[in-house]
C-alpha cells in the first residue's frame, strides 16, 4: 500500500493512504537521502509503501518513494546533520502583515530567496486586511505590486472576517502547501479558517500519547476539504535553512536573475562594478530598491530577521 505522510515523531509515523485512511507505522531498513547526513529518514510529505503487521493495526513502511524536493534545518549540537522538515513541497505560502506586527522587507526577501534556492514556488498572503485604512491600502498595492511584477503571486486576506478566503482555498486546492509565517501575524487564524473542521487538528494527537509515542514533530500535514494539504510546521518561522554561495546569491533573486548575463563582468557581484546591468536596474527604478537592499544584506552576511 502507498500512502503519505503526514505526522511523525521520530519512531512512529502517521501515514495517510489515497482513501483517507490513516495508519501509524514503523520503519523496516534503512533509508538513506543522498548528499546529506540526515537525523530523520523520513519526513512529512514523504510518499511511501507499507505493509500492514500481521494482526495489528500498525504498518511497517517498506519503501521510500523518491522526492521532489525537501526543505532542512540543520540539527541542534550536530551541525554536520540536518534534519528533513518535510518533502515534496508543491508550494510554500508566506503570511505577512503590514500592521500589528508588521513584516519586514528583509524577512519576506530572506523568505523568497530560500524558495528559490529550494526550487519551490512561493506566494505571498497580506493578511488583517480589516486593519487598513484607505492610506494602508495604497502601501498594500505599492507593495503587491513590486512582488507581483517579479512573478510572486499575492494574496491580501482576513483571517478574522473570511475576506478572499475562497483565493487561497482555491490556490492550495490538490497542492502540497507549506504555510509559513512570522509570530503574530494569524498563519493559525488562517489555517482554522481554511480547516473548519477544527477535529482534523487534533486528530489522532491523544492516541498518539495514548501509545507513548512522545512528539517532537516540526511540521505537521492537514488534509484540506477540496483536496490538497496543509503543511504547518509550528516553532519554525523561516523556510529551514540553504547553504547559498555568495557569488550564487544574484540568481535567486528573478529579477536579478534575468540580467546578470548582461554585466560587463560574468564574475560580476552587482556591488560597485562598472557595467554592471543589475546596478544600472537599480538607478532607473526596474529594480525594487528594497529589493537590492535586501540582496546587499544577504550578501554581507547581516541578519534581515528583525
Ligand atoms: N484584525 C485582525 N486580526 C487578526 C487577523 N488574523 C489574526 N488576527 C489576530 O492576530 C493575532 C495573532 O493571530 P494567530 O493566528 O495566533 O497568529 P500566528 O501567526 O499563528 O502567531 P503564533 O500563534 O504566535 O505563531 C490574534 O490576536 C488574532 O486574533 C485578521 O485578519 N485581522
Ligand atoms: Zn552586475
Amino acid at each position: 500500500m502507498q500512502g503519505l505522510i503526514t505526522k511523525s515523531t521520530g519512531s512512529w509515523y502517521q501515514v495517510q493512504t489515497n482513501g483517507g485512511q490513516i495508519i501509524d507505522c514503523r520503519i523496516k531498513g534503512k533509508f538513506r537521502t543522498k548528499g546529506i547526513v540526515t537525523t530523520n529518514p523520513i519526513a512529512v510529505g514523504d510518499v511511501v509503501d507499507f505493509e500492514m503487521e500481521p494482526e495489528q493495526e500498525t504498518g511497517v513502511i517498506t519503501n521510500l518513494q523518491q522526492r521532489k524536493n525537501y526543505i532542512i534545518r540543520k540539527s541542534i549540537n550536530l551541525s554536520k546533520q540536518a534534519q528533513i522538515i518535510a518533502a515534496n513541497l508543491d508550494q510554500a505560502l508566506l503570511v505577512v502583515t503590514l500592521a500589528s506586527p508588521r513584516t519586514s522587507l528583509g524577512f519576506i526577501d530572506r523568505f523568497l530567496v530560500t524558495a528559490e534556492a529550494y526550487d519551490i514556488p512561493a506566494r505571498l498572503v497580506f493578511n488583517k486586511l480589516d486593519l487598513f485604512s484607505d492610506e494602508g491600502l495604497e502601501i498594500l498595492d505599492e507593495y503587491k505590486a513590486v512582488y507581483e511584477k517579479i512573478g510572486y503571486p499575492c494574496y491580501q486576506v482576513s483571517a478574522l472576517e473570511g475576506t478572499n478566503i475562497e483565493k487561497v482555498q482555491a490556490l492550495l486546492k490538490d497542492k502540497v502547501t507549506l504555510f509559513s509565517g512570522h509570530s503574530g501575524v494569524g498563519k493559525s487564524s488562517l489555517i482554522n479558517r481554511l480547516l473548519p473542521d477544527l477535529e482534523l487538528r487534533t486528530h489522532q494527537v491523544s492516541d498518539w500519547s495514548d501509545k507513548g509515542m512522545h512528539t517532537t514533530t516540526f511540521a505537521e500535514a492537514f488534509e484540506l476539504p477540496q483536496g490538497g494539504f496543509i503543511i504547518d510546521t509550528p516553532g519554525i518561522r523561516e523556510l529551514g535553512v540553504i547553504d547559498i554561495e555568495k557569488q550564487e546569491l544574484s540568481h535567486f533573486f528573478p529579477e536579478m536573475r534575468q540580467r546578470m548575463h548582461d554585466c560587463r563582468f560574468n564574475n560580476c557581484r552587482h556591488i560597485n562594478e562598472p557595467g554592471c546591468a543589475v546596478l544600472e536596474a537599480v538607478e532607473n527604478g526596474e529594480i525594487e530598491l528594497s529589493r537590492y537592499e535586501s540582496y546587499l544584506s544577504i550578501y554581507n552576511g547581516n541578519d534581515t530577521r528583525a
